[in-house]
């Protein structure tokens, strides 16, 4: 399967999560092409994975056997346009689209019958504890293992039996590193405010973060368990998770998860 040659189009965070994440899991870096419309991303992609690069899309499709498109939603249509207009046998090949909120039947409006796979990674995966939601259309087989075996690196792999639920692991992993971000962004800035210098107030906050995280995973117990276990009666955790609770936390976050399944449906619309 490492004998495929695979070009990501667009090289910027998210195919650099994916890249380092494949390169170390041990796929050959001179089976991976990465295409850019500017040289940085590029040379940093080249210096630290010892890929194959380059600025010209077309030559990069022409010598893969699997295309990644890793542009912005925005530029996707243009990309597919171009891309079929100069290399018309590119439909034959297989392709993997990163991108949020573009439907497969775009696609196959932009290249033609293509054989697609709609995934959703995050940037987790860039240290191989991603999550990457996975739906497949019209491939065969091998080409799904191919395509779970490109992504093993990542993290886990989630394959999807509906288009529409790529929208909800938007909401659930695709988008929520940020959710998590922002709240540890929240407690550096209270910790700071505390006087622990910014440094150690970040790594205090990321290690706790890390901590229950990994105890979740390794737990039989649910998130409520868990917490309860924190949480003395009468005691300093109590308060803090009233104060949780008290100001609607649970609600801001199914509002904000439904905002982004929603932003995705909208998008979809826009193409
Ligand atoms: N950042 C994230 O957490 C996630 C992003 N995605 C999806 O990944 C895609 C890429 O997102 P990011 O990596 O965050 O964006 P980015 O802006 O970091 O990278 C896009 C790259 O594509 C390049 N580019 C634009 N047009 C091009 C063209 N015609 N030919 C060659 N290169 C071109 C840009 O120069 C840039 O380096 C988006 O479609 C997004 O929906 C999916 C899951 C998570
Ligand atoms: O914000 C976005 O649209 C992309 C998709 C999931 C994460 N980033």
């Amino acid at each position: 399967m490492n004998d495929n040659t695979v070009a990501f189009i667009g090289a910027g965070n998210m195919a650099r999560c994916i890249i380092a994440a494949m390169v170390n899991n041990g796929y050959p870096s001179n089976n991976i092409i990465a295409a850019n419309r500017s040289q940085p991303k590029l040379t940093a992609l080249a210096d630290d994975y010892a890929i194959q690069t380059t600025l010209d899309n077309i030559s990069a499709v022409q010598q893969a056997d699997i295309i990644v498109l890793a542009v912005k939603p925005q530029m996707m249509q243009q990309l597919c346009e171009t891309l079929i207009t100069a290399v018309p046998e590119i439909a034959d090949k297989l392709f993997v689209t990163i991108a949020a909120g573009i439907p497969v039947s775009r696609y196959k409006d932009w290249l033609g019958n293509v054989r697609i796979v709609r995934s959703m990674p995050n940037t987790p995966s860039l240290v191989s504890l991603g999550v990457t939601g996975l739906y497949a259309t019209d491939c065969s087989n091998y080409e799904k293992s191919f395509v779970d075996h490109m992504f093993s690196g990542t993290g886990l792999n989630v394959w999807l039996d509906a288009e529409a639920k790529i929208d909800h692991v938007i909401a659930v992993t695709g988008s929520s590193p940020a959710y998590f971000f922002f709240f540890m962004q929240a407690m550096q800035q209270v910790a700071e405010e505390l006087g622990f210098d910014a440094a150690e107030a970040k790594k205090m906050v990321a290690q706790t973060a890390l901590g229950a995280a990994t105890m979740a995973l390794d737990s039989e117990h649910s998130f409520a368990d868990l917490r309860a276990q924190v949480t003395s009666k009468g005691g300093t955790t109590h308060e803090a998770v009233t104060t949780f609770a008290n100001q609607g936390l649970e609600k801001m976050v199914s509002d904000a998860m439904y905002a982004a399944i929603n932003r995705a449906k909208e998008m979809a619309q826009s193409f």
